[in-house]
């Protein structure tokens, strides 16, 4: 179902953990930060909504989408991490330099997750245009964040 169709911020309360004791990375990028700012503040929210302690939710800023997969990877070889979140938010531009990023970060995060035996989530927007990308970003078709957060807790009850 496309999201379009749906809530990025509507989720099944199955498979939700105690996490009072769980630690997350958030790993944010600073590229589009009006979007990838509404994306952390989602995520924040949602973890400490679920039980997650202030002091076990860190944040760490990298400059651009494709620095996320480095940022996840410092992040999970700590291994008082249970969990990384990867926010960012890449916009189509005139040329096929959003295709390369999106599909380095996709990959790049997924292998990250797969090294270290943890759930790394992709919490990527990769819209057209900035509209789409407010309209997932706590707009009309939820928070990325929001879902990227309960995706990172139901991992952790696996
Ligand atoms: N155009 C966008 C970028 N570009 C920057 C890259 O992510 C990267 O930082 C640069 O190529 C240097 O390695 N990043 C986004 O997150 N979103 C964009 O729309
Ligand atoms: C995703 C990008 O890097 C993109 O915003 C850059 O824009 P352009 O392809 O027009 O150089």
């Amino acid at each position: 179902m496309a999201t379009a169709n749906k809530s990025l911020s509507d989720y099944s309360s199955k498979n939700i953990q105690d996490i009072s004791e769980r630690k997350f990375a958030i790993v944010v990028s600073e590229w589009n930060e009006d979007v990838t700012e509404a994306l952390y503040s989602g995520a924040y929210q949602t973890l400490l909504q679920h039980g997650a302690r202030k002091e076990n939710v860190i944040r760490k800023n990298v400059p651009g989408s494709f620095e996320l997969s480095l940022g996840a990877q410092w992040c999970a070889q700590d291994e008082s991490i249970d969990a990384v979140i990867c926010l960012g938010c890449v916009i189509q531009g005139e040329t096929r330099h959003f295709d390369f990023i999106c599909d380095a970060v996709a990959h790049g995060i997924t292998e990250v997750g797969l090294k270290y035996n943890k759930p790394v989530i992709f919490g990527v927007l990769t819209p057209d245009n900035q509209q789409q990308a407010l309209d997932r970003a706590g707009g009309k078709h939820g928070n990325k964040g929001d879902e990227a957060a309960i995706t990172a807790i139901k991992m952790l009850g696996f």
